[in-house]
């Protein structure tokens, strides 16, 4: 259960500790923040405001550490990476519980994401041990008024303090994907959890500290990113912001100065549908990009572009399928399950209004209670409508008709966003 065995330390009371320094500590600001289930939208955890204080002391700790893990042979940091991977495997109950309770993401689904989140890791510190293991011989002639008589060695060095920032619809694997490469590579890292995910990924941050790792070489900061976020992101400590979200990434990128930024922002990935493509194949993967997590997911479909001539099929046997999926709580690992917040589903429901009166058609009763939407195809959708263009993060999909494939193209890159595109003429993707 969360916060208790090997957990007992990360819980004060009825409120979730941060960490620093390598211990777990309770904030001097006395105040806390509340995480709401999404499905009873009750506060089911509550965790540390921190203060600006204490988030210099952690910058403090996490410059000194840096420096002599950067000297730690790689090997040895690729072994603890090893060693907190088992560990955050060995623990994925407790951990997929949070998961559960602080986002809704379904039981089985929640488990596989703490399991994957250890093979990442793992991952990484194999790669890093190929990567960084390499360095590269330059010589100097190849400019003119050059001669081959100087050598250079170029190796990789860390950058220093990392910032890593993820997004709550997978905060154990989003946050381990900037903690296993910040580490492997020599680098100190502070990480700011989402809101809605944090005690899952305090209970992530745990297995690191069982492993061993040197303290303030890891710290995790805990407090509403409306709040401490300018603080951390403009911090003159930090050497390096990775992120990933919303929105919030391009005001972060305005405000960070000469740091270097890794950002993983937004999307609205089209599903594009030709005439000679299988439809029953369409349709399994349109429901499963489209709905798994209730398409929070940032490689959801969230558009799908289908030529006129096989709109109707295809449409039709999406339905059938969206009629067989099982709507409610996360704990019966149910398809679609209450979004994460009450805000995302009210945002979610403008978009729905939005199209409704611009003369979308649904496919099924717009359905809600509370945080759960009922999952739901708009077709004849047009490029009038606010849900063409913008990312529900909901189980409600657009469907546009389209008479060419250069239609679905333009549409597509007509798009503010650019992340994952699939056109299911063949199998082929287009990353962008
Ligand atoms: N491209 C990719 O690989 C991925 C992109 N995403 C995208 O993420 C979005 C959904 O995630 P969501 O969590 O809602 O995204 P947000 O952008 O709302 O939040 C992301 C993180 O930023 C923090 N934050 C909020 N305000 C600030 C601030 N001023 N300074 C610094 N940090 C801040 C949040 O903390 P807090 O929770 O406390 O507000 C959270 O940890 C979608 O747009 C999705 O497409 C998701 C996954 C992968
Ligand atoms: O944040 C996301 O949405 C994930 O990185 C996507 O992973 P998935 O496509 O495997 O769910």
């Amino acid at each position: 259960m969360a916060g208790t065995g090997v957990f007992a330390d990360v819980l004060d009371g009825e409120v979730y500790k941060y960490y620093a320094d390598g211990e777990w500590r309770a904030s001097a600001s006395g105040k806390t923040v509340a995480i709401v289930n999404p499905t009873t939208r009750q506060t089911q955890y509550r965790v540390q405001a921190c203060t600006q204080e204490e988030v210099n002391k952690v910058m403090d700790a996490a410059k000194v550490a840096q420096k002599s893990w950067a000297r730690t042979p790689l090997w040895k940091r690729a072994e603890l990476l090893h060693k907190a991977a088992a560990i955050l495997k060995e623990h994925k109950t407790p951990i997929a519980e949070c998961l559960v309770k602080e986002i809704a993401k379904p039981a089985k689904d929640a488990v596989s994401e703490v399991v994957r989140s250890g093979d990442l890791v793992s991952y990484t510190a194999e790669e890093g041990v190929r990567i960084l293991g390499e360095g590269k011989l330059l010589v100097s002639d190849s400019f003119p008024g050059n001669e081959r008589n100087k050598y250079c060695l170029s190796s990789k060095v860390p950058l220093g303090v990392v910032l890593a920032i993820p997004p709550f619809n997978y905060p154990v694997n989003l946050a381990v994907s900037k903690i296993g490469p910040a580490l492997i590579a020599g680098n100190s890292l502070v990480l700011k959890p989402p809101t809605q995910g944090a005690v899952a990924a305090l209970h992530m941050v745990h297995c690191f500290h069982l492993a061993g790792f040197p303290k303030g070489l890891i710290s995790c900061v805990t407090g509403k990113g409306s709040e401490i976020g300018d603080f951390l992101t403009m911090h003159p400590g930090v050497n390096c912001i990775s992120f990933t979200g919303g929105d919030t990434g391009i005001a972060i990128s305005k405000k960070a100065g000469m740091v270097p930024l890794q950002m993983e922002l937004g999307g609205k990935d089209a599903c594009i549908v030709l005439e000679d493509a299988d439809l029953d194949l369409v349709a399994a993967n349109v429901v499963k990009g489209g709905f798994s997590y209730s398409g929070q997911r940032c490689t959801a479909v969230k558009v799908v572009l289908i030529m006129e001539a096989v709109a109707d099929t295809v449409v039709e046997k999406v339905n059938a399928k969206l009629a067989k999926l099982k709507v409610g709580p996360p704990e019966d690992d149910c398809d679609i399950t209450p979004v994460v917040t009450e805000s995302s589903a009210n945002f979610i429901e403008g978009l729905v209004m939005d199209a409704k009166e611009k003369g979308a058609t649904f496919c099924q009763e717009y359905r809600r209670e509370g945080n759960l939407i009922w999952p739901l195809l708009l077709d004849h959708v047009r490029p009038d409508m606010r849900i063409a263009w913008e990312e529900p993060f909901g189980p409600v999909l657009p469907v546009i008709r389209i008479n060419s494939v250069e239609e679905g193209i333009h549409h597509c890159n007509a798009s503010n966003f650019g992340l994952q595109d699939v056109c299911s003429q063949e199998t082929s993707t287009r990353q962008s």
